[in-house]
């Protein structure tokens, strides 16, 4: 299969994170890219699995050196997509799955191009703030965030697919079925195609 990376993104709290993970118990053909921030870790996130945590010099020695796929900063903190981290998915054979905020996909479809994008749209600006009041340890800058949020669906258009996550086990099954549908496409399936050409001959 012509390999694909899978770009996840949505307004701070639309879902990106929760919908991943449960989308990663069930599909072993697909693997978390671990991104980098400078951010502190929240509540349970562990070093190396949620997100690379890292200082603010170790991060800007990596957008120096070209060592990053994209990178942004939102709200005071750095965020972005170590190269090594994306490649190390690639050479497995598995499809790589970024995690990015809004603006992260046109960069990272700029650098990959067969890369496939997906929006996480909030059922609600109402649902989205209660989200993000709910969550464990809450979420700093509320205002500021949903300000934000509001810009990013503007941009919903340039993306592939999108997904409004309202219940979550439908979140999860439409990626699930996007994922499918994505690895059936022709462009995918010329290794398929080219051998019963051959046997034809
Ligand atoms: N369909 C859903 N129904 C109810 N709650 C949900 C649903 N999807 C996500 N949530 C909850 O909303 C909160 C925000 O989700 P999550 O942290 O996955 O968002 P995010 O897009 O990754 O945010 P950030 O970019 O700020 O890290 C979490 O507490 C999560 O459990």
């Amino acid at each position: 299969m012509d390999a694909f990376v899978l770009i996840v993104s949505s307004p701070s709290g639309g879902g990106k994170t929760t919908i991943v993970n449960e989308l990663l118990k069930k599909d072993r053909t697909a693997k978390r890219v671990v991104t980098a921030t400078t951010r502190s870790p929240r509540k349970g996130e562990k070093d190396g699995k949620d997100y690379h945590f890292w200082s603010v010099k170790k991060f800007q020695s990596a957008i120096k050196n070209n060592k990053m796929a994209e990178w942004a900063n939102v709200f005071t903190d750095y965020y972005g997509v170590p190269k090594e981290s994306l490649d190390t998915v690639l050479k497995k054979g598995l499809i790589p799955v970024l995690v990015i905020d809004v603006q992260g996909q046109k960069s990272i479809k700029k650098h990959y191009k067969n890369a496939v994008s997906v929006f996480i749209l909030p059922p609600s600006w109402n649902e989205l703030k209660k989200r993000l009041l709910a969550r464990p340890g809450g979420t700093n800058n509320i205002d500021v965030r949903l300000k934000t949020a509001k810009k990013e669906v503007a941009q919903v258009k340039k993306f592939d697919y999108v997904i409004v996550n309202d219940k979550l086990d439908g979140a999860v099954n439409a990626l699930s079925k996007i994922i499918f549908a994505e690895k059936h496409k022709t462009q995918r399936k010329k290794p398929a195609i080219n051998r019963l050409k051959q046997k034809r001959r």
